[in-house]
């Protein structure tokens, strides 16, 4: 450290204030990165990496040229990364030793504004949040790009966090340095966000007025943390940000982390798309406000009755007019990004195109609010009646900016004639000058008698007369100076085009300052008006979902649902809005869902592959399409309003976390069995199916037994264990169903339909087959299924509804020589059957068939003729 040149020193001392973040130390024209930084951004960009010193002391360097820095910082930040911009903060030609470096600005993945990660259909959140004494905990999100903000205070544990950060979908996670480390791993780890320290803070007094209506201090504080990291990373106006909200988390349905994974409600499982989730079937927003309101809806669907009949009855009035409604859509698709717009008018990033859009949105506004006070007069109550009137900000952008303007702010070419007398003089100076010069060149050529004499102009000598060589003689002496010789011509000045070029020069360089300084001015007339914009941004977002709804209900054909706080399932004809979307038209087959004092608690069987976890997971996605204001998939359907639904289904297997496949599923369970109350809905798929039969079913067993007693949540339960469908006859509440399938000349024809009662077999073989296992395999296991058919035996326990009555098997029980069935059905012991077994491993396949369709033939029930013809036909088979 002591061998550092001054300006390695600055850099040393300024690194060592932003160590989580790559320092992009402007040296002249690029940034420079050095030591640490330098490696593994060379790594990262893929860019080389180089050395600044000798020998030994060779400090490892890469560098960006200023000019495209900007893509380089986004590629970090969209890899996780964080970067802090360090400028030159004073004139070096006057400063004395190094020129004063500062950092001016952090980019981090929750607060960025622009680049590739802003989506236009999604939020970018920064998140923080606070444990107190108490045990509780603060939650606050903010997006940068919008200025919305909002805070909650939850109680439980580390899963209730996970769940409530989860639903915030925050990029970046800012929290306190004494936050343990685990938890820290543990938030990374399943929420995939970058995280960022931040101490405690009082609240800063310039923004004091967004939190006046927080009560709590405990809100306060948590919302401090999250502003101080802006404040300090951002170092600019942060005036856009909204009132704080305070959401109370226990006003929506509870989702936990895996049941909204598994349900696929924004994303698929595996692929993490958009495309195949829910979120992909009821969007159909125009603006890419709605696209962000309608995520964060599904992410929360409503809890109370009234807020979701109201959104029920909008897309009521809006589904009965096509063509009023068809029109509002295209209106619609006119307004832009009205919130994120306001962002960058408060944050002092908006170009005039952007503020011509923003004049071209409001104007759609009157005609707008007239097309939907038009559908329903109350309409006009619900979302108009605080509009502001945004008449004099639309003549200003009217007056002031031209019609299309450059994307630049710096070249001119903004501003409207007649909004400034003194832009306008200078314009008229630049125009006069530049006629003066066109009569200049007319002139000099009938002076002169060259016709190819041209005035021409360039930045370094400005304005010029060009002669070829051989007119150079016709020129008079003394009158004009040589400037610049090219190969065939040459170029010259006069005193008086010298003196009109300052004139124009200096009015253009005033008009450029003049115009820069009017757009910052009308700027700023402008972000008076940003609280109203994002106001006005959210009514148009939610009429944007609702038609949405309206459009999907009737392209789908939805009902709405009758909800209740508390109630039954009565779902008629309902399908599973995704599914039914990617198979054939006409091929979705429609279930009835039934739950009801009596029948709380289903226990679904059938064959794999018939339809179980559709069936299941169509429940869930009926209710949060119903309590998120959606119509539904159904010819009818009454629904209670669900506080949370839990599942467990499918292969949703964590193994990234390092817990093995049934861990995962234990402690899922173990969540919704803690956690549910009797308004909550259950979904547990082949619960025990990853541990042995006995334990698997005895698990299984109890877990019902459980929910029945002790929850009384409506719950659906599928299993292979056909042992546990006696549990209708023993548990009040439980009934039994199944999805049918029929067997066809030995094939198998799923019906998806589930019916009362329970299925009798599960083709899982037939499956095996149709995925094309090798042919050994699913003979042979065709075979060992037949033998523990055979040998099936009430199982200990598990229908006995009292575990704690089990016997330990007796001693000489197990000391007796196992019996098995033979390949041909009778019974033999072990040593006999593997003798078989090698004789029959020198059958060939058509022999085997032969035998197995003998062994299996019942004759009992054979007429004779029957008989003839199987004989007939084994003997066909041997030939
Ligand atoms: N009601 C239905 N109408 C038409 N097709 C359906 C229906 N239900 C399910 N399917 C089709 O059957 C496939 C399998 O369904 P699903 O995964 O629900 O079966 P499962 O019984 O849960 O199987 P497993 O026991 O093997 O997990 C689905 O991907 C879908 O294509």
């Amino acid at each position: 450290m002591a061998q550092l040149t001054p300006m390695m020193q600055q850099y040393v001392d300024i690194k060592a204030q932003h160590q989580d973040a790559f320092l992009f130390f402007r040296l002249g024209d690029f940034y420079e990165m050095f030591f640490d930084d330098a490696i593994k951004a060379a790594q990262e960009l893929e860019i080389t990496l180089t050395g600044r010193g000798q020998g030994e002391e060779r400090i490892p360097m890469c560098g960006v040229p200023y000019h495209s820095a900007d893509q380089y910082m986004s590629r970090l930040v969209e890899k996780g990364y964080k970067v802090a911009i360090c400028e030159q903060v004073e004139d070096p030609k006057v400063a004395k030793g190094v020129v004063k470096r500062e950092v001016v600005k952090m980019l981090t993945p929750g607060t960025i504004m622009e680049g590739k990660m802003i989506r236009e259909k999604e939020n970018n959140y920064l998140a923080s949040f606070t444990i107190f004494e108490d045990e509780s905990m603060g939650i606050a999100r903010c997006d940068l790009t919008t200025g919305e903000g909002a805070v909650t205070l939850i109680q439980g544990g580390q899963a209730e966090l996970i769940q409530e950060l989860s639903a915030t979908g925050a990029k970046e996670l800012v929290v306190s340095k004494e936050v343990n480390s685990e938890l820290l791993q543990e938030l990374e780890r399943t929420l995939a966000v970058t995280i960022s320290h931040e101490e405690e803070a009082e609240l800063n007094g310039r923004y004091v007025h967004l939190v006046k209506e927080l009560t709590q201090s405990k809100l306060v504080t948590t919302y401090a943390r999250l502003l101080q990291y802006l404040i300090r990373t951002q170092k600019r106006s942060l005036d856009h940000l909204q009132k704080v909200e305070w959401y109370h988390a226990e006003e929506y349905m509870k989702l936990d982390l895996h049941s909204k994974r598994n349900l696929e409600l924004v994303e698929t499982l595996r692929e993490k798309k958009k495309k195949g989730s829910l979120l992909s079937i009821v969007d159909h927003t125009v603006t890419a406000m709605g696209g962000r309101l309608i995520k964060r809806w599904i992410e929360r669907p409503l809890l109370n009755e009234s807020a979701i009949e109201k959104r029920h009855e909008a897309v009521t009035v809006f589904l009965e007019d096509y063509f009023a409604r068809e029109e509002l859509r295209d209106e619609l698709r006119q307004v832009y990004d009205l919130e994120r717009l306001a962002g960058r008018i408060a944050y002092g990033n908006v170009n005039a195109r952007e503020l011509i859009q923003l004049k071209k949105s409001l104007q759609k506004i009157p005609l707008i609010e007239e097309m939907v006070t038009k559908l329903d007069p109350s309409f006009q109550e619900r979302w108009f009646h605080d509009q502001a009137p945004f008449e004099d900000l639309i003549d200003l952008l009217e007056r002031s900016i031209v019609e299309d303007p450059p994307i630049s702010i710096k070249d001119g070419g903004m501003i409207q004639e007649g909004f400034h007398g003194e832009l306008d003089t200078y314009r008229d100076a630049s125009v006069n000058g530049k006629k003066w010069i066109a009569e200049l060149e007319r002139r000099e050529r009938q002076e002169t008698g060259i016709k190819s004499l041209k005035v021409g102009f360039n930045k370094v000598f400005g304005y010029y007369l060009e002669v070829t060589r051989a007119n150079r003689h016709l020129l008079e002496e003394g009158r004009y100076e040589r400037k610049q010789t090219l190969t065939n011509s040459e170029r010259f000045v006069t005193p008086e085009l010298k003196e009109k070029e300052a004139l124009i020069l200096e009015a253009e360089e005033k008009m450029e300052q003049l115009e820069y300084d009017l757009f910052v001015m009308i700027r700023e007339q402008v972000k008076e008006y940003v609280p109203h914009l994002q106001s006005l941004a959210h009514k148009i977002s939610e009429i944007d979902v609702l038609l949405g709804f309206a459009t999907v209900s009737e392209k789908q054909h939805y009902t709405k649902p009758i909800l209740q706080p508390v109630g039954d399932v009565f779902i008629e004809g309902g399908r599973h809005p995704v599914v039914e979307s990617v198979i054939p038209k006409g091929e979705y087959v429609a279930n009835d869902v039934k739950l009801y004092p009596g029948r709380e608690m289903l226990l679904i069987t059938g064959p794999n592959m018939a339809g179980k976890s559709t069936y299941m997971r169509q429940l869930a996605l009926l209710s949060v399409m119903g309590q998120i204001g959606c119509f539904v998939p159904a010819d009818r359907a009454e629904l209670p309003i669900f506080d949370q639904i839990f599942t467990r289904i499918g292969a949703a297997d964590d193994l990234a976390s390092g817990q093995s496949t049934f861990m995962v599923e234990m402690l899922e369970t173990q969540y919704a069995l803690a956690k549910a109350t009797e308004c909550s809905l259950i979904l547990l798929d082949e619960i025990g199916r990853g541990t042995s039969t006995y334990d698997g079913m005895a698990l299984a067993q109890a877990i019902i037994e459980y929910i029945h007693d002790e929850i009384g949540a409506k719950t659906l339960f599928s299993t292979h264990y056909h042992e546990l469908t006696a549990l209708a006859d023993q548990l009040e509440h439980v009934q039994n169903v199944h999805v049918s399938a029929v067997e066809e000349n030995g094939t198998v024809v799923f019906l998806h339909k589930v019916i009362d009662g329970q299925a009798d077999r599960s083709y899982g073989i037939y499956v095996a087959q149709l995925a094309e296992l090798p042919r050994m395999v699913t003979d042979r296991a065709e075979v060992l299924l037949r033998e523990l058919e055979g040998q099936k035996q009430p199982l200990p326990n598990v229908i006995e509804r009292s575990i704690q009555e089990t016997q330990p098997p007796q001693l000489d029980e197990v000391k007796e020589p196992q019996r098995q069935l033979s390949l041909f059905g009778e019974e033999i012991t072990a040593e006999e059957r593997k003798a078989q077994q090698s004789k029959a491993k020198k059958l060939d396949p058509r022999e085997q068939q032969v035998i197995k369709k003998i062994s299996e033939a019942d004759l009992l029930n054979l007429s004779p003729f029957e008989v003839m013809k199987l004989i007939n036909d084994c003997q066909q088979q041997l030939k």
